[in-house]
């Protein structure tokens, strides 16, 4: 078993029979969607899930998921989901597979936000792993240079020459900053900017992170009262 699967297989612990529950995006949390799949089937596990992207919703629905709009179910009793960086006090970069936007969406409305990730992914600090930032396809250079102007070199995802489009129908800029000192302020200025619609900057949602290495999975977890 791979670390990723590890990680994703424990966290689907979070999810109980009669649970709201948002199922994230990615290579780690596909894990737990199919543990999810699993549990449904062998040990008579319901519950109702609200996908964060358009591949988790086809996942689901293979797997037999029943599923809703967000709207319909909020607040929703937990969301699983990945990273690409977690810090020991939880914070987040998150958007490495274009999802941020509606995973950060989805993970507001949550009780509880957990985190599956390898230990690859755990960092002292956040900015090595650029900050995925999904902008409006219109007028995307002069959104690109407002969002420079911040401090970071912004790069448009492509793939093969042709721009990378969310589910959503939006571009992403990959910026590096470097390392972040201060993301909860980053993710607010970004956020003030004409064009931009997200960012990857998930500070102080996550309850919990379920990360895996050779030592087996560690679950490390948010003080009470601490989220904001
Ligand atoms: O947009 C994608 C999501 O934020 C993913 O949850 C994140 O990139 C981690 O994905 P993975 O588990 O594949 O590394």
């Amino acid at each position: 078993m791979n670390f990723k699967q590890a990680a994703g297989i424990q966290a689907a612990e979070a999810v109980a029979s009669g649970m709201k529950v948002g199922l994230g995006t990615g290579s780690t949390v596909y894990y737990t969607i199919l543990e999810l799949g699993r549990r449904m089937k062998e040990e008579g596990l319901r519950f109702t899930g609200v996908p964060t992207s358009e591949a988790t919703e086809k996942l689901a629905l293979e797997l037999g998921i029943p599923l809703a709009e967000l709207s319909e179910l909020e607040p929703l009793d937990v969301t699983i989901d990945g990273a690409d960086e977690v810090t020991q006090g939880l914070d987040l970069i998150k958007g490495g597979g274009a999802a941020h936007f509606r995973e950060k969406m989805v993970a507001a409305v949550s009780k509880r936000l957990v985190i599956v990730a390898d230990e690859s992914k755990a960092v002292g600090k956040l900015g090595a792993f650029t900050v995925p930032v999904e902008i409006a396809a219109y007028g995307w250079r002069s959104t690109a240079k407002r969002v420079e102007a911040a401090g970071c070199r912004a790069v448009r995802r492509e793939r093969e020459g042709q721009p990378i489009v969310t589910d959503n129908g939006n571009y992403v800029l990959d910026c590096d900053f470097g390392l972040i000192d201060d993301p909860g302020a980053l993710d607010r200025q970004l956020k003030g900017l004409l064009g931009v619609l997200e960012t990857g900057l998930f500070v102080g949602m996550a309850d919990a992170a379920y990360v895996a290495g050779p030592e087996g999975v560690r679950v490390m977890r948010r003080e009470a009262g601490e989220r904001s």
